[in-house]
């Protein structure tokens, strides 16, 4: 092990990289909460300065996975349609089986300029998230309860509200609605057959109710569906700690662009549709598992510098104040103060690590997980 990595594998870094993570979080949550005034004079320029202000946290983590841990990420995808990335609304289908899929869809946005305006449908428990959560009610995201009867009318408000917004977003859906475990997937899979629809090998049935409500609520506004299908090499099931702790892994996506007008406006055939995306995303990881690669040619995009930058800042602007408190604190030879201290870091360092198993599937939710969901 080389010394760079044997200090990336400290627990003291990765306290650092946390707390840098927390205080800086808790303080653009802070100036994001200012803006709120600013909503009802300008609700444009309050969306510009919140995309940005988003971005100074989001872009942390894209940071840590690229810079930290140096992973690469590798896209496989027609050229024609490269052009038209982060230039265009868009929504993404994306898998849901690995516990940093999020970051790597956010490291693309990153690449292509949209990370700060980057959209998600998610489970209404994440909206508590601190940091994260926090940013993401000033970010316009759309959170769903995972029940129908409640969502259909609140996710659909949520949606037309992002008809005018003023800069190019992706919008993310896991049509799957939940991470894959090897239970979820022998649930799912019976609701296939009973539905009379083929099984799926690398992914849980989609949920197609979702899928149906974005296409209508943006049709006109969202150009395009990206089709993507990510997995990592050498069968490797990354985690977040992995990354904390300098680990590289090596992600390929395979994108594909669908014009908008090409999916059914019906609610039946849409949701056919998108059964039938399934099966080919399937074929998809089969011929990787096989290959070790996607079909079609592959067009990288470069690291930009912004990330990395931010953090660097984050980093300079609040190691500085720590090393003045810590100074202090010594010279005051204060033993409260001292035991205060040691509060506050034992504080983050929980406080981190709990927010970090949000993203373990292990912690997961037991939606998909119960037999009496299946309606046979
Ligand atoms: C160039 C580069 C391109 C791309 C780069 C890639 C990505 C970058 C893009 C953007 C990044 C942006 C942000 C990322 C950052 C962070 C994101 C992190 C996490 C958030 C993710 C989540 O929180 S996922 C969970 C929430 N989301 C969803 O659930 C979405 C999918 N779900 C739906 O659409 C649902 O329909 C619903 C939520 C709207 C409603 O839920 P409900 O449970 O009520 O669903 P349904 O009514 O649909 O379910 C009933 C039907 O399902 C059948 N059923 C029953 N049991 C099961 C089962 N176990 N499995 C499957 N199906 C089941 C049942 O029979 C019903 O069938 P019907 O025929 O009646 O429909
Ligand atoms: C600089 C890095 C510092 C690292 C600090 C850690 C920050 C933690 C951020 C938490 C972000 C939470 C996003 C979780 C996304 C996710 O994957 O959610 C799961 C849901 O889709 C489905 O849930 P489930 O039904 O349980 O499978």
């Amino acid at each position: 092990m080389g010394l760079v990595q044997l200090l990336k594998s400290q627990f003291l870094s990765q306290l650092i990289i946390c707390y840098v993570f927390l205080v800086s979080g808790l303080i653009v949550n802070l100036l994001q909460l200012c803006t709120l005034p600013l909503w009802l004079v300008s609700k444009q320029l309050a969306r510009r300065i919140n995309i940005r202000l988003g971005y100074c946290i989001s872009s942390q983590m894209v940071a840590a996975l690229e810079w930290w841990s140096g992973t690469e990420c590798t896209l496989y995808t027609d050229p024609k349609s490269y052009p038209l990335y982060g230039n265009e609304n868009a929504i993404v289908v994306l898998n849901h089986s690995f516990e940093i899929d999020f970051l790597c869809g956010w490291t693309f946005c990153e690449r292509f300029g949209v990370l700060g305006s980057s959209k998600v449908l998610a489970k209404k428990e994440l909206s508590y998230v601190p940091v994260i959560g926090w940013m993401w009610y000033f970010l316009e995201i759309v959170f769903c309860k995972r029940k129908w009867e409640e969502d259909r009318r609140t996710v659909a408000q949520s949606l037309q509200n992002l008809r005018d917004y003023p800069e190019n977003y992706w919008f993310l859906l896991y049509c799957e609605g939940t991470r894959l475990t090897p239970k979820k997937h022998q649930i799912s899979m019976q609701v296939a057959e009973s539905k009379g629809l083929p099984k799926l090998k690398y992914h849980l049935l989609p949920r197609t109710k979702g899928f149906w409500v974005t296409v209508q609520n943006l049709r006109g506004a969202a150009a395009a569906v990206y089709d993507s299908t990510l997995n990592f090499r050498n069968n490797e099931m990354p985690t977040l700690l992995g990354i904390l702790n300098g680990k590289k892994y090596h992600a390929d996506l395979y994108v594909r662009r669908i014009p908008l007008e090409l999916i059914p406006e019906d609610e039946a055939e849409c949701a056919a549709w998108l059964h039938k995306l399934y099966q080919e995303k399937d074929s998809f990881q089969e011929h990787y598992t096989q290959t070790g690669r996607f079909p079609g040619p592959i067009v990288s995009p470069p690291r930009r510098p912004w990330a990395l930058i931010n953090w660097l800042f984050w980093c300079c602007l609040l190691l500085y104040l720590l090393g003045l408190l810590l100074t202090q604190l010594i010279s005051s030879g204060s033993m409260l103060t001292i035991l205060a201290s040691l509060a506050f870091c034992s504080t983050v360092s929980l406080g981190v690590r709990w927010m970090i198993g949000q993203t373990e599937i292990d912690r997961g939710s037991s939606y998909g997980n119960k037999e009496e969901s299946v309606n046979i």
